[in-house]
Order: structure tokens, then C-alpha cells, then sequence
């Protein structure tokens, strides 16, 4: 199990860095194996900082990380079994080296002993996992490949490990709408092997996609977190349902009656005093603070 426990990341900002923005606030969750929990909020919101911290490419100013109950330390145990996956496939690969030294650097890294022909073999079975050719990849250039079979082969160099967590963050957002179905699929199978991925994403229809378990942070914090099904189908907390009711229509049109995109919903401020995350109905947690009542999640519920 991956878990993160009451983590809090804060930035030093401003000139000579005097001040401080915390980016995430006290968020404790839990990864099991071959699960997908998605990790959703706007931008801004901190889902990337929490990302990078669970890769500690970060270290959480408090709180902690653990896998399977021991204090996670970045190091080759640790990225072994937990490794990432970002948005701009292309920012990830060195456009002078052929696009298979991603691979031989694990090899170098890791399994330095490893005879060529078994390599070989690794590297076949890796690719061919995510549904790459490996004639068509090794040998190529990055600017040779399309954005979708970078992310691939970025997925197949973590196989090449003993993989257990992948974090996603925003890994489709940068390819067309059918080569995005194509990852999200692959990433599905992978689940179905027994991998465990956090899905970093602001797209509610991919969240809810792939997904069996949602959380949504809003400035940092958790406001609402459960199955999927719950959180989308009965969303409490005032800002998920501002979320949902921002996601346009394949039938609505701008303007439109059945814009809700554009509807005016009141912005929820979650700072206003004391606030607690509360079980709403069994394993579905929704924050609750002074600032939130019945009555404004039943107006905000109207509007979408
Ligand atoms: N290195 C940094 N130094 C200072 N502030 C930062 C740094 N990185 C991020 N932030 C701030 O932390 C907050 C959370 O940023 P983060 O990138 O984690 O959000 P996000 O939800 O991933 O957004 P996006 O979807 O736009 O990538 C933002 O206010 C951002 O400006």
C-alpha cells in the first residue's frame, strides 16, 4: 500500500522568499495495488506538487509517505516500485539521443549485470506490453514518434522495473482524443495486472473514466473524497458541484439554456473558519466548514 499521510507542502515565495504558500494542506490518502484513485482539481490547486511529492521529487514540509508501512525513501528501492509519468511526453526525452536510451539508462541504473540477449528480451516484452513495436521505436529519434508512443514507451521504461505505483499526471491531456482513449486503456490493463495509479488529472470525464476512487483538492486541501460513483453521482461539497457544473454538454451550447458552463455559482471559501473532513455516507468523505451550509449546496445543486 501506498499512503500519504497528512501531507503539507509549502512553498517560500515573494522576494527573498519571506513568504509562504502552502500548495497542499494535511491530504492523507491511500493507493492499494491495482487500484486507480484520481487526484482532481482545477489548476493551481496542487495536484502536481502532490504528485511530485509522492515521487519525492519534493519533500513534504510535513507529514510523511509510506510503502507497505515503512517511511518512503527516495532512492532505487523506493523508484523500483514508484515511479511517474507527466504531461509533456516530448519535455521528457533528449531530442539528440535516440528515443530507446530512456531504456538503456535503467539498464545502466539497475540491472547493470544483465546479459544483452536477456535485456533484449525485457526490453520486447516491455514494449509489447504497451502495445509498441519494437521495430518501429528503437533506434528512433523523439521527433520520429508521435506524443502517444513517447508516453508508451515512458510507461514500458517503468516496467522494465519491478513497478508497483505509477503516478500520472496529466499524462493525456497533451494527445488527441483517440490516442488518449488508447493510454487510458493501457493503463486500465496495467491495473488489471495488479498496478496501483494515482491519476493526476483536471478532466472530471477521464477521472470518472478510469477511476474507482476520486478525490478532489480545492486550494490544497481534500473537500471530497469516495468511490467515484458517489463522488460524481452525489457530489456534497459546494466546489465538486461547482466542477460538475462547469463540465459542458455534449448538448448544450454556449449561452444556451442548458449552458452550465457559464452559470454563476458562488465561489466556495473553504478558509472560513474550522473545517474537518466528515464520513457523509460509508467511505465517502466530504469537508465541512463554517462557511458551508445545506442551503448553499442546495443552490449550488440547482444550477447544475
Ligand atoms: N516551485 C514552486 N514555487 C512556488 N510556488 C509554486 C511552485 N510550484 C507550484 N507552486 C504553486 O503551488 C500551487 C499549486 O501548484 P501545482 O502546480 O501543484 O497545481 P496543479 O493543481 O498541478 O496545477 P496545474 O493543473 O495548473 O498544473 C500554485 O499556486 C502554484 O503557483
Amino acid at each position: 500500500m501506498l499512503s500519504l499521510e497528512g501531507v503539507t507542502k509549502t512553498y517560500r515565495v515573494g522576494a527573498f522568499g519571506t513568504s509562504t504558500l502552502t500548495a497542499v494542506d494535511d491530504v492523507s490518502l491511500d493507493l492499494a495495488p491495482g487500484e486507480v484513485v484520481s487526484l482532481i482539481g482545477e489548476s493551481g490547486s496542487g495536484k502536481t506538487t502532490l504528485g511530485k511529492t509522492v515521487l519525492g521529487l519534493l519533500s513534504p514540509t510535513k507529514g510523511r509517505i509510506t510503502l507497505d508501512g515503512e517511511r518512503a525513501r527516495p532512492g532505487k528501492a523506493y523508484y523500483r516500485h514508484v515511479q511517474g509519468v507527466f504531461q509533456d511526453p516530448f519535455s521528457c526525452y533528449n531530442p539528440v539521443f535516440k528515443a530507446d536510451r530512456v531504456l538503456t539508462m535503467i539498464r545502466n541504473e539497475y540491472f547493470p549485470g544483465v546479459a544483452d540477449s536477456e535485456w533484449q528480451g525485457r526490453i520486447e516484452t516491455s514494449l509489447s506490453d504497451v502495445g509498441l513495436d519494437p521495430g518501429q521505436i528503437l533506434g528512433r529519434y523523439p521527433h520520429q514518434l508521435s506524443g502517444g508512443q513517447l508516453q508508451r514507451l515512458l510507461i514500458a521504461r517503468a516496467l522494465l522495473l519491478d513497478l508497483r505505483y505509477l503516478v500520472a499526471d496529466e499524462i493525456t491531456s497533451m494527445l488527441d482524443a483517440s490516442t488518449r482513449i488508447d493510454v487510458l486503456n493501457l493503463l486500465a490493463d496495467l491495473k488489471a495486472r495488479g498496478l496501483g495509479v494515482l491519476f493526476v488529472t483536471h478532466d472530471l470525464s477521464l477521472g470518472n473514466y478510469i477511476s474507482e476512487r476520486a478525490v478532489v483538492l480545492y486550494r490544497g486541501r481534500v473537500v471530497e473524497s469516495g468511490s467515484t460513483a458517489a463522488v460524481f453521482g452525489n457530489p456534497l461539497h459546494p466546489y465538486t458541484i461547482r466542477l460538475l457544473s462547469s463540465v459542458p454538454r455534449l448538448t448544450s451550447r454556449w449561452g444556451g439554456e442548458e449552458d452550465t458552463a457559464s452559470a454563476e455559482v458562488p465561489e466556495p471559501d473553504d478558509r472560513k473558519g474550522a473545517s474537518t473532513l466528515v464520513e457523509a455516507e460509508p467511505g465517502h468523505l466530504v469537508r465541512r466548514t463554517g462557511g458551508d451550509t445545506d442551503a448553499g449546496t442546495a443552490s449550488l445543486r440547482s444550477a447544475r
